[in-house]
């Protein structure tokens, strides 16, 4: 049994002059429950939007995208943020954090609607295993880029999800403290067990998953914009 299931994925956008651009074109993708799977690929491939995609941040143009028995595609967008706030733990390429709260305030709020509900002491907990435990009381303006990525990691993990989508979820660490992120997120999603979907361009941590896949194999008809 998967706990996503995906197929005839397609999704495209307009580009500034009016033509569409398919940048997502996925036959079949599927995910089983606990697994820890990485995607590599090339920048402007389209991993991020297929993240959003399953996320259901974007609504797809055709295709299915099941999640857990849900299809995703037949949802509203407010149903969409329900499934993934209840079920998702993402961690953004851009963090995505809520710049008039704290670090322990994002991480609280990122368990609000799931099925644990807000615990205080699991969310001091992870930010304490980011080694942020003297930053609880700091809003993102008042953290560095890597700490606000860490924050991010935090409020992901504590929230007990079905799946974490990760985005280059180490891309602005350094090599120390990136090496300590992966082996959270792979320990946290191995202890409460979770599916992992982690997309990276670092060898090191690509190299430490049991399963990559090359996103171009899975999206033929990427057209990537950088090499
Ligand atoms: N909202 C949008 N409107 C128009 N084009 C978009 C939009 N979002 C993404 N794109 C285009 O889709 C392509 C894929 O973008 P995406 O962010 O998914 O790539 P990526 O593989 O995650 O890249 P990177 O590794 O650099 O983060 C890019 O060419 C981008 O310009």
């Amino acid at each position: 049994m998967s706990l996503l299931t995906i197929s005839g994925l397609q999704k495209s956008f307009a580009g500034p002059a009016g033509d569409t651009t398919r940048i997502i074109d996925i036959d079949t993708f599927e995910l089983a429950p606990e697994t820890h799977l990485a995607l590599r690929g090339r920048s402007g491939s389209g991993k991020t939007t297929f993240l959003h995609l399953i996320a259901g941040i974007l609504p797809a143009d055709a295709g299915s995208i099941c999640f857990d028995g849900i299809e995703l595609s037949q949802l509203s967008e407010a149903r969409r943020d329900r499934v993934r706030a209840t079920n998702i733990g993402y961690i953004f390429q851009t963090f995505n954090l809520l710049q008039g709260y704290t670090a322990l305030e994002n991480v609280l709020l990122g368990m609000a609607f799931s099925p644990g509900g807000i615990d205080r002491k699991r969310a001091v907990a992870m930010l304490d295993r980011v080694g942020l435990s003297d930053r609880l009381s700091h809003r993102p303006r008042e953290l560095s880029t890597g700490q606000q990525q860490r924050v991010a990691v935090a409020r992901a993990l504590a929230k007990r999800p079905r799946l974490v989508l990760a985005d280059e979820p180490t891309g602005n660490l350094d090599r120390r403290n990136a090496d300590n992120t992966l082996s959270l997120i792979r320990e946290v999603c191995t202890e409460d067990p979770t599916a992992l979907l982690l997309v990276s361009h670092d060898d090191a941590v690509l190299a430490e998953f049991p399963e990559v896949v090359d996103f171009s194999a899975l999206n033929p008809s990427a057209m990537p914009t950088q090499p």
